[in-house]
């Protein structure tokens, strides 16, 4: 089953050059697709067209059975919950001034305030929510009540990704969500995210300039350049002589 599809999309911000030229792809159930590019390829703006933060020009993008476009905007915000998203700086997802417990909540207490959600709305349950999601991604429950200053930039992601699964989506699109972490860190943060990926039975799209990580995470690879996917293959194949002459410099870069 599809859980997102895009088809042929464009985005052009400069008159000469489109970010982002006729992609399509698909991520079914429990799939994680990786998007690896250059900075400047367009993996960004294909990111923010996916989630709708950005209005592409052209194309069409599917979150399960639902065209986007033809659906009015009470519904399309409906069904995008379903795609939640990491994005590569911790600190500028989480408000400062919002405890841990509060940033973590949110999507929760927004769903809470419709008359149709099944969160318990006690504050002993909302407290014990907080701390299952903490514990969920490696964080002590007796960080609830800090302040994002308070955490590591390491820490500030795994609530960021807490906050991201806590309302069950099919899809997180992770954009770079390691490339401002120390590099001892990102490791740790991948294996939490392909352990819960397993456990929890979330799609991902996995987007990074880091050839590596894209394919310890993806088992299929699509290889972005100059807005456009000039590449793919499943994990395996990543070393074919088949491939395209530009993931081969990538994979030259990555060995060095
Ligand atoms: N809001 C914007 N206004 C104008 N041009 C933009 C905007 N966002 C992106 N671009 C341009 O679109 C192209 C693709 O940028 P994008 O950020 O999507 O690439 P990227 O692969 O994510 O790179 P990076 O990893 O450096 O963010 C670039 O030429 C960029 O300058």
């Amino acid at each position: 089953m599809e859980i997102l599809a895009a088809r042929k999309i464009s985005k052009q911000y400069n008159p000469l050059q489109k970010a982002v030229d006729g992609i399509s792809l698909t991520v079914r159930k429990g799939e994680c697709v990786g998007i690896v590019g250059e900075s400047g390829s367009g993996k960004s703006t294909l990111a923010k067209c996916l989630l709708g933060l950005e209005k592409p020009e052209q194309g069409e993008i599917w979150i399960g059975e639902n065209r986007l476009n033809s659906l009015n905007r009470k519904t399309v915000r409906a069904v995008r919950k379903d795609i939640q998203a990491v994005f590569q700086n911790p600190a500028a997802s989480l408000n400062p001034k919002l405890k841990i417990m509060d940033s973590l909540m949110e999507p929760l207490d927004i769903q809470e305030r419709n008359p149709f959600s099944l969160v318990p709305r006690r504050r002993e349950g909302r407290e014990r929510t907080a701390a299952e999601l903490l514990n969920i991604v490696g964080i002590s429950s007796s960080y609830l009540h800090r302040y994002p200053h308070e955490l590591s930039g390491g820490q500030k992601q795994r609530v960021s990704i807490a906050r991201a699964i806590s309302i069950r989506p099919s899809l997180i699109i992770l954009d770079e969500p390691t490339a401002s972490l120390d590099v001892s860190i990102q490791a740790k943060i991948l294996n939490l995210l392909k352990d819960l990926q397993e456990s929890l039975g979330i799609s991902y799209l996995f987007i990074s300039h880091d050839l590596a990580a894209v394919n310890f995470m993806g088992s299929r690879t699509l290889v972005m350049k100059d807005g456009r996917i000039v590449d793919q293959f499943h994990r395996e194949d990543l070393f074919a002589e088949s491939r395209h002459p530009y993931t081969k410099a990538l994979v030259n870069v990555f060995e060095d």
